[in-house]
């Protein structure tokens, strides 16, 4: 990898992070999932249980990811799921690089909804957006409705790299970021001759390690 591109990329012409080559990321699905809490928990690492209170329009947080050494920058966009708030959402969606899609594993309708949300997203994001899937609140095994493998096979069904995730825990929040940020580094930093990273394979390779996915 040629040392100037891989300097400029990790660190712009200046030290102004909003100069740096920055990867726009947006979180999206039903309200209630827990995108908020997936951020916050990525973000600082805590979770803030209690009342709920939904996100208004949009908002967004910048994190830096080393993938591999390199430092990647992630934008991340937290939208508000209530219907109301869909036409604002729909014009951030032009310039996202990554999407990741949320349903909470307890409730059926945001499982559901899923579909929906992706025909939005083929509609009014580009066409190679990088696209996971993420089955939420994971940590609530008793009140499950959505079995893993159905999450799976929906996920399959539009090439999509899935996971199931727990904002509460932590269990695999970073790595869906990581996986994000891999992917999105391989793109930016892309050479003929190079290797060419799966999302989908190197989600799938991380889901067989026996530390993942755990909940304790
Ligand atoms: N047990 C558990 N609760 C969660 C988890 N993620 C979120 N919650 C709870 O679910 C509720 C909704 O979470 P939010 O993060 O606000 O949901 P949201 O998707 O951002 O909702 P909108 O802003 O309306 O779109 C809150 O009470 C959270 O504490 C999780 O992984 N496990």
């Amino acid at each position: 990898m040629d040392q100037q591109r891989l300097d400029s990329y990790q660190w712009g012409a200046s030290r102004d992070f909003n100069e740096h080559v920055l990867h726009k990321t947006i979180l999206v699905g039903d309200s209630g999932v827990g995108k908020t809490s997936l951020l916050v928990q990525f973000d600082q690492g805590k979770f803030i249980p209690g009342s709920f209170s939904a996100t208004m329009g949009i908002g967004f947080t910048n994190k830096v990811v080393t993938v591999d050494g390199v430092r990647v920058k992630l934008q991340i966009w937290d939208t508000a799921g209530q219907e109301r708030f869909r036409s604002v959402t729909h014009a951030y969606y032009r310039d996202a690089q990554a999407l990741l899609l949320l349903y909470d594993i307890t409730n059926k309708s945001s499982f559901d909804n899923i579909r929906a949300w992706l025909t939005e997203i083929h509609e009014y994001a580009q066409r190679d957006v990088v696209i996971m899937l993420l089955g939420n609140k994971a940590d609530v095994s008793s009140e499950r409705v959505i079995r893993s493998e159905d999450g799976e096979i929906l996920a399959r069904e539009y090439g999509v790299p899935f996971m199931e995730t727990s904002a509460k825990t932590g269990m695999n929040v970073e790595l869906a970021f990581l996986a994000i940020a891999k992917e999105l580094k391989s793109r930016a930093l892309w050479q003929p001759d190079g290797p060419h990273f799966q999302i989908r394979d190197f989600v799938e390779s991380q889901k067989k390690q026996p530390s993942c996915c755990s909940f304790l």
